[in-house]
């Protein structure tokens, strides 16, 4: 018997309201970036005192998972012939290989998307700047895993080591139904395909982590009761890695979905584990299911997750839809296909691309967010990683900002866009400096001050 057809819904997808995200909402607002300011040189006593005194209600700064980097980039992964390399097309408007066989794609792409937001898009109507340099996404398209691909079946290790090099995971799974399109365990099932590749990433962290603690446990043993700091040092990490070792090898379970101190976290990070990367589950579609927002399998694919990493998002999509509007060459005619598409499956509600939430979502895992510099000149959003520092924010714009940081001046793009002006941001006092301790936030406006002098006398 057919089963039942499950409706979308707003409490199903969490990330359907990914838009109204505190971090990436497209109701917020940015700003700009002026001349650069030379300022008196301060006294090298007056930063030494500073620097000594400690901080006032100090804060532990939580550590994150993953590269501390501000180049994160996101891989699609799933199981040969599920639209991969379709759906890396659709969102990085590239024309890698997509063909209906499975392995087609061999060698991982890269490509880049930039990111909607429509703060961005108020801030370039806002200043009318000759240059406009939206936030960018870096996508890989891989080759599929299949199962025992960590014992090298398919095209085995080799494709591991493709994901290794990513931070984050958009896990492809073929929802659509297609006796055209073959697949490499026979039918479709999207929950046991999910299955089959989140157990290869898994046995393949169990495998390194194995080999690692046996390692450590050698060395450990060798040097014995009491040591050096170092020897200690050594000997956490040990505990640590047996611990990360349990969660992945005995509770059978993803790395990433652990509760784990600072230390641990910071252990975790060197091994480059598979699992500890960030998911985002993409579930791709025929064009009449997602017309319909509905698919036999998503409730169970929803379960699975809520069960298995509880949390992670998933995003219905459609390839063929995507693929369609991005061969479109006006707005006007893409939303014809669309509303096309409403009345053929006379559905109520209208139908929009899944691509900016897809992309949006990426970005939210890898926990990057940007701030925005603008003016006539240019109005351009500059990505960073979530609690980055005012001086490290300055640096992705030159290292002399970060180097010879002396100020933030900021404000929030909500009040620009509230408020209308610089001056009247201003006028209404919201316009703040902050120093080297200050953290950015998603939506800040800034202009640096900074000083290169300071950097010519340190030489
Ligand atoms: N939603 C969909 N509906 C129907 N056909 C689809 C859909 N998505 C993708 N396809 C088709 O499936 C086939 C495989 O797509 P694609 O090459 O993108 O898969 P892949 O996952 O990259 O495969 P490989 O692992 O072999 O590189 C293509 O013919 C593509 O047009
Ligand atoms: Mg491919």
């Amino acid at each position: 018997m057919q089963e039942p057809l499950l409706a979308f819904s707003t409490k199903l997808f969490r990330v359907q309201s990914c838009f109204q995200h505190p971090i990436i909402s497209t109701t917020a607002r940015a700003y700009c970036l002026g001349p650069l300011f030379l300022v008196p040189h301060r006294s090298s006593s007056t930063r030494s005192t500073r620097s000594k005194m400690p901080p006032k209600n100090a804060v532990v700064e939580k550590v994150l998972l993953g590269r501390p980097s501000n180049n994160l980039k996101m891989g699609i992964v799933g199981l040969p012939n599920v639209g991969k390399s379709s759906t890396f097309n659709v969102l990085t408007s590239s024309s890698a290989s997509a063909e209906n066989f499975p392995f087609c794609t061999i060698d991982p792409q890269e490509a880049r998307c930039p990111v909607p937001d429509a703060r961005f898009d108020w801030l370039c109507d806002h200043y009318k700047p000759s240059s406009k340099v939206p936030a960018f996404l870096t996508v890989f398209d891989i080759a599929g895993l299949v199962k025992g691909a960590s014992q090298g079946q398919g095209l085995g290790n080799a494709f591991l080591s493709h994901v290794r090099a990513v931070d984050g995971i958009f896990h492809v799974v073929r929802c659509f139904d297609d006796e055209e399109i073959v697949h490499v365990d026979g039918e479709v099932n999207p929950v046991r395909d999910l299955e089959t590749i989140s157990e290869e990433l898994r046995i393949k962290d169990e495998e390194g982590l194995a080999k690692k603690v046996e390692e450590l446990g050698a060395v450990v043993k060798r040097l014995g009761g009491g040591g050096t700091a170092q020897d200690k040092a050594k000997k956490e990490e040990y505990e640590i890695l047996k611990k990360v070792y349990a969660w992945v090898a005995e509770e059978k379970k993803e790395v990433r979905k652990g509760t784990w101190s600072n230390k641990e976290v910071e252990v975790i990070n060197t091994l480059l584990l598979l699992t500890a990367k960030p998911v985002v589950y993409l579930a791709n579609l025929s064009e009449k299911d997602f017309a319909r927002k509905k698919n036999k399998w998503l409730a169970k694919i929803k379960q699975w997750i809520d069960t298995t990493n509880p949390g992670d998002l998933l995003i219905p999509y459609s390839v063929t839809v995507e693929a369609r509007l991005a061969d479109l060459k006006t707005p006007e005619e893409r939303s014809e296909y669309l509303k096309s598409l409403q009345e053929r499956y006379e559905v109520p509600a209208p139908i929009t691309s899944a691509l900016p939430k897809i992309i949006v979502s990426g970005y939210q895992v890898l926990n990057l967010i940007y701030y925005f510099t603008g003016g006539p000149d240019e109005v351009r959003a500059w990505t960073i990683r979530k609690g980055t520092k005012a001086p490290q924010a300055a640096g992705t714009i030159h290292t002399d900002f970060e180097k010879g940081f002396i100020m933030a001046e900021v404000m929030r793009y909500e009040d620009l866009h509230e408020l209308g002006s610089d001056n009247a941001v201003k006028a209404g006092g919201k316009y703040v400096q902050k120093g080297k301790e200050y953290v950015v936030q998603d939506g800040d406006i800034i202009y640096f001050k900074f000083n290169v002098t300071t950097q010519a006398k340190k030489k």
